[in-house]
């Protein structure tokens, strides 16, 4: 496998994450640097590539991909453009950071499973930060150390201030609850087989056509539970929280964020405003241990076989969401590359 000292990263898609990316790959990351951005919107791709030595702007990633000065590819695209440029990927064996979801439905996972299997090793990792975050890990810490004794529930919280134009209710499964989808396989060790979804009266903050909030009930193979609240416009901020109970204790993240001020005759703390606050360290710590590894001719992390895992779960996800009915998740068998 390759050394590189130096990492030449193309981000595909230059939007708000991959703008994030970009910054975070040419200021707060060492190892790399940034040596082609793409996006359909050339004038975007252009802006992005603006102020950085080196770094060529494309609206073609499969271009982009075959340029010599280009290592690795960090995909911030929206979802249903993944497959695309992950299999151009795959085929210059290219190592991959692929923002969530992998893709928005489970077949396209399949496609891009099989694609890595052809190559007999893992390139792919998902961009699942949670599991980046400090606070994730120390609760997964607490679970894997048998603090809690058995976990029984996972209580989950995802808020956000208000949702961009043209989102749609399969969106609070696909873009949203899928990072709960992620992390509670990831918490609990466990697969995921059966989704219902509760609606609430819808509140009357939320776009026209779009039943927010929902309860997403998640089960999983040895039996413990995962309520999710997703709340995509909230209006008052953006907040995640996850409670697991076990069967000696419970313990819960999320709930304190940034500074805790007495003044005024008042007490309390802020709430990020967005995730780009909110999980700023997850971000910086996902794209660096990528970039390590990625260097080192490795690939950790979450992978396809996660990202295809949560893709079946967000499909039966969205037809629990449309029909009102607990809808058992089916999965594929797990091939040996993901330790099946
Ligand atoms: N991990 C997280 O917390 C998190 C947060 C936000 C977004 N995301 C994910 O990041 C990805 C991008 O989301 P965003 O909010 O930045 O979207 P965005 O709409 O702000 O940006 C997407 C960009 O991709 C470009 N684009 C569209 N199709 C393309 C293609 N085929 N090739 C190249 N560029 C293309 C668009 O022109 C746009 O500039 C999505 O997968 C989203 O789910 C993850
Ligand atoms: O794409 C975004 C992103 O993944 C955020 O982390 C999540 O909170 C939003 O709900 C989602 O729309």
């Amino acid at each position: 496998m390759t050394q590189h000292s130096t990492l030449g990263v193309a981000v595909v898609g230059t939007g708000r994450m991959g703008a994030d990316h970009v910054r975070r790959l040419d200021e707060v990351v060492s190892g790399a640097r940034v040596t082609a951005v793409v996006d359909i919107d050339g004038d975007r791709a252009k802006g992005a590539a603006r102020g950085i030595a080196g770094c060529t702007a494309y609206t073609d990633a499969a271009a982009a991909m075959a340029a010599p000065d280009v290592d690795a590819v960090l995909i911030a695209s929206p979802g249903p453009a993944h497959e695309e440029a992950l299999l151009a990927a795959l085929a210059h064996d290219l190592p991959v950071l692929c923002e969530k979801p992998l893709t928005p439905d489970a077949a396209a996972a399949l496609r891009v499973m099989e694609a890595e299997a052809r190559l007999g090793h893992r390139r792919v990792q998902v961009g699942f930060m949670r599991r980046y975050d400090a606070e994730y890990l120390r609760l997964k810490a607490l679970l894997d150390g048998g603090g809690l004794g058995r976990p029984l529930m996972l209580h989950c919280r995802h808020r956000n201030v208000a949702t961009p134009p043209g989102f749609t209710e399969q969106m609070m499964i696909n873009d949203s609850v899928v990072h709960e989808i992620d992390a509670a396989r990831w918490l609990l060790g466990e697969e995921i087989t059966a989704v219902t979804v509760l609606r609430p009266r819808p509140s009357g903050g939320a776009p026209e056509g779009l039943g927010d909030p929902q309860l997403v009930l998640l089960e999983t193979a040895g039996g413990a539970v995962v309520d999710v609240e997703i709340f995509v416009n909230c209006g008052f901020g953006y907040q995640v929280s996850c409670e697991a109970v076990g069967e000696r204790g419970a313990a819960r993240l999320g709930d304190a964020h940034g500074l805790y001020v007495t003044a005024a005759g008042r007490w309390g703390g802020e709430i990020a405003q967005d995730y780009v606050v909110r999980f700023e360290d997850a971000y910086d710590r996902q794209v660096r241990r990528w970039v390590d590894a990625a260097r080192r001719g490795e690939t950790e992390g979450p992978g396809v076989w996660d990202g295809y895992a949560a893709a079946a779960v967000c499909e039966a996800g969205v037809r629990a969401q449309a029909t009102g009915a607990r809808v058992a998740v089916e999965l594929a068998a797990r091939p040996a590359l993901y330790g099946g």
